[in-house]
């Protein structure tokens, strides 16, 4: 498409509802829904109504914008709606948006990127069956950004993965009799107590269980729960002792009585997890990580020597340097390097497999020859 095709596709007034529609959506919780918002505007192109969704089992952003118009005695009849996801042709626990759509007389609809959800798309199609004209693409680029985890997460049918790995210089997670509160500095575990926040699911190992006792709640500067709370997951063959501080006492706890890191993902997947973050140790990131199952590497780097203790992984499987991982910097979600008090925070997300270029095997490597 040329940009003389983009500016007569989208009127400056459904380019502004749009970037309303996805400042909107960031009120919403992350979780097992995508973040929506919804901005309805007249023939002028004022923006009457916005809506967005606020989590799982709440009505959708169309349906949150078209009843605050109903409640002002807005009459939405030959109006557009801006989306940034394309509307829902289902019900689930709330009414298909493509029906309010309709219902409210809405004659235009604009939106951003089509619904991947298989019992949720089609949207499109009914609402052009229905006489709506439809266009979409405004925005897409930030509109996928928006949910990158989501449209991941239901792409994939597992759980958008964030690895954290708090670690000194020497890459230890632990010293050598098993101590490791705490490695970061207040502002790194502040900053991941928000990240707790803002996934579904946190994930430990039962060693880690057994060792530290963590709480794994998100919690705020004076230790007080605050937002939401992830489901606290812990994956293993043995049990949870029934005093684990983990169990908490609100069951929002699940064992996962598995080695195998994809099975693992598949029974939170089926829980309605969207995002979890494995937490540790260092067997459970290593098994992780050598299955390539980590969409988001967080490492909060302390400046601190311990020359000995838990490693932060254990092995990867990888035996020569044609095999290694490669990582890009992500510059998302407050950068790829962080200064957090003493702490560097850096974050990555894995080279995409197409983009890496084919190595020479060891054994077929020239003799290094001096240069780099
Ligand atoms: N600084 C940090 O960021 C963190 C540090 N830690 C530290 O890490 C240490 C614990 O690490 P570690 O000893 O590696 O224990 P883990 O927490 O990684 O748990 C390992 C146990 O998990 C089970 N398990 C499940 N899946 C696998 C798998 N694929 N491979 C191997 N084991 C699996 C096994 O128990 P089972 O027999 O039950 O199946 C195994 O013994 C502690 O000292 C803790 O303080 C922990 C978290 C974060
Ligand atoms: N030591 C260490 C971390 N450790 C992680 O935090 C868990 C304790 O959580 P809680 O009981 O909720 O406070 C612990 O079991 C391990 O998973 N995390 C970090 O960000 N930095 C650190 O230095």
């Amino acid at each position: 498409m040329t940009p003389v095709d983009t500016v007569t596709a989208f009127s400056n007034a459904e380019t502004a509802a749009m970037d309303a529609a996805l400042n909107a959506a960031l009120k919403g919780p992350r979780g097992a829904n995508p973040l929506v918002g919804a901005v309805v505007i007249d023939a002028e192109g004022h923006q009457l109504v916005t809506g967005y969704h606020r989590g799982a089992g709440t009505p959708h952003a169309e349906a949150d914008a078209i009843s605050q118009a109903a409640a002002a005695g807005l009459d939405l009849s030959g109006c557009t709606m801006v989306i940034t996801l394309e509307p829902c042709d289902h019900r689930g626990r709330t009414g298909p948006c493509t029906q309010a759509i309709i219902g409210a007389g809405i004659e235009d609809v604009v939106y951003a990127v089509d619904d991947p959800h298989d019992p949720a798309a089609g949207g499109a199609a009914t609402l052009r069956e229905a006489g709506i004209r439809v266009r979409s693409g405004l925005a897409a680029v930030e509109a996928l950004e928006l949910n990158r985890q989501w449209f991941l997460a239901v792409a994939a049918h597992r759980p958008f993965v964030t690895l954290h790995i708090a670690q000194t210089l020497d890459s230890r997670i632990a010293a050598e009799d098993g101590t490791s509160q705490w490695i970061s500095s207040p502002e790194s575990l502040a900053d991941n107590h928000g990240l707790r926040r803002r996934i579904d699911a946190i994930l430990v190992g039962t060693q880690t269980v057994l060792v530290d006792n963590p709480r794994l709640t998100a919690r705020d500067a004076l230790g007080a729960t605050s937002g939401k709370q992830p489901l606290r997951a812990v994956m293993g063959l043995r049990e949870i002792p029934a005093d684990a501080a983990i169990r908490g006492d609100d069951g929002h706890v699940l064992h996962l009585p598995t080695r195998d890191p994809q099975e693992a993902l598949s029974l939170l997947y089926a829980e309605g997890i969207r995002h979890v973050m494995v937490e540790g140790g260092s067997r459970i990131l290593s098994s992780f990580l050598a299955s390539g199952l980590v969409d988001e590497l967080i490492v909060y780097l302390a400046p601190t020597l311990l020359g000995s203790g838990t490693p932060a992984l254990n092995g990867l499987g990888i035996t020569t340097l044609a095999d290694a991982r490669h990582w890009e910097w992500d510059t998302s979600d407050g950068g790829a390097v962080l200064t957090l008090g003493r702490d560097l925070r850096l974050h990555l997300r894995p080279e995409p497999i197409e983009a890496l270029e084919p190595q020479p095997s060891r054994t077929a490597a020239e003799p290094a020859m001096g240069g780099y």
